[in-house]
Formats: C-alpha cells, structure tokens, sequence
C-alpha cells in the first residue's frame, strides 16, 4: 500500500444507530487498492464487508477517518460531486445483476455512458460486448439471457466508462458454480488485460480465490490478508474466523 493506490482507507471507522444501541460496523480500517490489482474481501456475516464497499464508493459516509479516490477525498465531496465521480470513475457489478429489464444488453451497457453524459461509440460498445462474450447477443433483453449472461452484460456496462475501480458485491452469489468460475476468470481477465482494479465482496473461497490478494475482515477491524491465494487457503482461513461454522464444533 502506498500514496499510488486508486482507493485508500485511512484510519475508517462507521457507526450505526440501532434505536439506542450503537453498531460498529467499521472500527479503525486502513486499506489500499493498488491500480491493476484484483482484491476480495471476506469475513464472517456481519464483519463490516458490505459497509466497506459502500464506503470506499461514496455510498456511504464515514463518521472518522478518510477515503480517498486517487488521491481525491470523497469524504469531503458535496454528494452532487460524488455522483459524478461515481459515474465517471467506479462501475458496480451486484449479486442481482441490477440490469434495466426494458433495454437491451447493448443499450444497459451504453447506459454509464448516457448518465455522464459521455458520446457513445457503437465501435466502444461492441468491443465491450464482445470482450465478455456476448458479441451476438447486444439486442437481447436480459430476460432473453441466461444469468451468467447476464453478468456479462453487467460486468460490460462496469467498465463502460473504463473506471478507474470497479466494485463486485457477491457478482457470482446468484450463479451456479461452472458459470460462476466463467464470470471470475472474466473478472480477473479484465483487471490482468486493461490493468483496472476490482474490489470484490464474496463468501466463497473458490471466487476469493480468483483474486491477487484476500483481505479478511472481522468485528470491522482487517485481520489480515492472502496473496495470491488458494481456495483451501482462503477456505481454512474463513474457518477460523467463523468458529462454530465448521461442524465439528459442539453445539
Ligand atoms: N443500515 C444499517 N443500520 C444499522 N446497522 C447496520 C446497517 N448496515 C449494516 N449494519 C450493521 O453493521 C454491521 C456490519 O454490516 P455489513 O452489512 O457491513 O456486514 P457484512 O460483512 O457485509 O455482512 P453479510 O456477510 O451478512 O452481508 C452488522 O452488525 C450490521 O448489522
């Protein structure tokens, strides 16, 4: 981690209000994303992952500390500024594909485009479409595509803008495991071809282990990290910070 990283934490902590009780849900992180890295991040239900994501995109505001976009502190943007920062400079792949059902694949992917206000190229978008797979299938709509097509398409519409980071919340928790591991090696494909960075959220070893690094998470505090990991790696790991989830474990 250094002062070259796309997306920095620095001493990040978020609170949330539950009636009167006070949820930790970030409690002192600092992290870095290096440009063209592929980062997992992974913890047991409730360790702060999802809030991480939201917090490092500007979805979410932090109550302490800072989060920086290349070198730019989203913590101080209006949240006018941040949707535009957001538009231009992240994309966002979700677990349910978040496809508009009414368009095309081809018109979602030139979406990000339209919403920045950017001038579309139909050369761009069919490089894009083609890149993940779908050259022949830009005038599907999504109920027209199976869902890892459909992942496709969203991975696609991600990178439309060519952002600088990209954040994967459980892209593959909807897919079976052979379409899963075709979506992961896309992923990394992307990251290791265009040099872009993706962040992504997962429960599963075998997707985490896709990534160049795994960083886990526990009570919103980094208990450490993997590089270049195994899928048992990563699986042993979760293991230890989830006691009780193993079986053997008496009741
Ligand atoms: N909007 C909210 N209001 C109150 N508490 C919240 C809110 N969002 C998250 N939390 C709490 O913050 C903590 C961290 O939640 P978060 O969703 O980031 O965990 P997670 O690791 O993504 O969990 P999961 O794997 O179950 O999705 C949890 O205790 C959660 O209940």
């Amino acid at each position: 981690m250094d002062g070259g990283d796309v997306v920095r934490l620095d001493g990040v902590r978020k609170t949330y209000r539950r009636g009167a009780q006070a949820v930790p849900a970030l409690d002192g992180v600092d992290l870095g994303f290096a440009p063209g890295s592929f980062t997992a991040i992974m913890g047991p239900s409730g360790s702060g992952k999802s809030t991480l994501l939201q917090c490092a995109a500007g979805l979410d505001r932090v109550d302490e500390g800072r989060v920086l976009l290349d070198g730019a502190p989203l913590h101080e943007l209006s949240e006018r500024a941040l949707t535009e920062l957001r538009r231009e400079h992240m994309g966002f792949v979700f677990q349910s594909f978040n496809l508009i059902p009414a368009l095309t694949a081809r018109q979602n992917v030139e979406l990000p485009l339209r919403l920045a206000g950017t001038a579309v190229d139909p050369a761009v978008i069919d490089r894009g479409l083609a890149e993940v797979g779908l050259a022949e299938r830009g005038d599907h709509r999504p109920a027209e595509l199976s869902g890892g097509q459909q992942q496709r398409v969203a991975i696609a519409r991600a990178l439309a803008t060519r952002p600088k980071v990209v954040f994967a919340d459980e892209p593959t928790g909807a897919l079976d495991s052979a379409t899963a591991r075709e979506v992961l090696a896309l992923l990394r494909g992307v990251v290791e071809q265009h040099g872009q960075t993706v962040v992504m959220v997962t429960h599963d070893p075998v997707a985490a282990s896709y990534a160049h690094r795994v960083v886990f998470l526990a009570d919103g505090r980094v208990t450490g990290e993997l590089v270049e990991p195994t899928a048992e790696g990563v699986a042993l790991r979760m293991a230890a910070l989830e006691p009780g989830r193993g079986g053997a474990q008496p009741c």
